[in-house]
């Protein structure tokens, strides 16, 4: 899983238009599993994020890590909040992500926020993007709720942003200039192959800034990796485990992993956006045929992190 592997255009990441949810939701759905189900990964348009606010989104992330180091470590992460550095060293590659990052948990921020001074209307900039993104989280669960046989409104409150116990989390990252000439940065990863942990994760990515790949399960054995491609103003969406053991294993986590550009490709920075939907600590994850035992969203986050990072959580 850490080597290079190849990579393929055979599959194709789907671009699904959301718009004029209310009536197409039935149409919406159907197309919606069938790409989670053969790939893992979509990219949805007509989402209602207006592109401004995604551009002023990226612009606070790179104010963010424009800052001095000093400062940034003044908010170091704990339990998927605060910002840390070459800190995430995956299993596949064991060697650590070349990023940094900055999360964002809405119970879990005391102390975590940089101050008005240092970053004016960063705070409130950001909880209204996370706020934004929940919402198309949460229209594209209901999508799943509806094919899984749950109600409506399942996922929704599976996920409420007013409870103690929410743990969905917004991540700012971003990946450093790369220099094809530094031979210590060869078989390094901007990010190395994993799985997410969470129900669903929503992606933003930049025109440009490419080198996000994924491995469809049926594509593992072969590891023909496909490229998900930064197209601006779409969200590309991948399920995550969570959601996979929810649906009884019907829909698919898939690998996927960031590489570094080539040589004949931009080598500035990189950065993305993502926002991981992840069930309430208390929320019940049991799947309508009953083939896991019922496990809480507290439980389930704290078994895959400590399997995955040591006890990084
Ligand atoms: O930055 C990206 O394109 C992917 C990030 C990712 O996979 C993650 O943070 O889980
Ligand atoms: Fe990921």
């Amino acid at each position: 899983m850490g080597g290079q592997g190849m990579e393929t255009r055979a599959r194709e990441v789907r671009v699904i238009d959301i718009s004029d949810f209310e009536h197409r939701k039935a149409e919406i759905a159907e197309a919606l599993w069938a790409a989670s189900v053969e790939i893992g990964f979509f990219q949805v348009s007509g989402h209602g994020i207006a592109p401004d606010d995604i551009s002023a989104a990226f612009h606070r992330a790179e104010q963010f890590f424009d800052l001095p180091r000093e400062t940034k470590a003044r908010w170091p992460l704990a339990r998927n909040s605060g910002w840390e550095h070459k800190a995430q060293i995956r299993p596949s590659t064991r060697t650590p992500d070349q990023k940094e990052s900055y999360q964002v948990t809405r119970p879990r921020m005391e102390g975590l926020w940089p101050g008005e001074e240092e970053l004016p209307g960063f705070k409130q900039a950001t909880l209204n993007f996370e706020r934004q993104c929940w919402q198309v989280g949460m229209k594209l669960l209901s999508c799943f709720a509806y094919k899984l046989g749950f109600d409506a409104e399942f996922f929704t409150r599976a996920h409420n942003p007013d409870l103690p116990g929410y743990q969905s989390t917004l991540r700012m990252l971003h990946y450093f200039a790369t220099d094809p000439a530094l031979k210590h940065e060869v078989g390094l990863w901007r990010a190395g192959a994993h799985t997410d942990f969470d129900c669903l994760t929503l992606l933003f990515q930049r025109a440009g800034q490419g080198g996000l790949q994924v491995l469809p399960g049926k594509d593992a054995a072969s590891e023909q990796w496909t490229p998900v491609d930064p197209v601006e103003g779409v969200i590309t969406c991948n399920i995550g485990d969570m959601l996979t053991r929810w649906s009884d294993d019907q829909l698919p986590s898939n690998f996927h992993r960031v590489r570094n550009p080539l040589p004949h490709e931009y080598q500035g920075a990189r950065y993305s956006l993502a926002f991981f939907c992840q069930a309430n600590e208390d929320a019940l994850i049991e799947g309508p045929d009953k083939k896991y035992p019922p496990i809480t969203g507290a439980e389930y986050l704290r078994q895959r992190i400590s399997a995955n990072f040591s006890n990084k959580y």
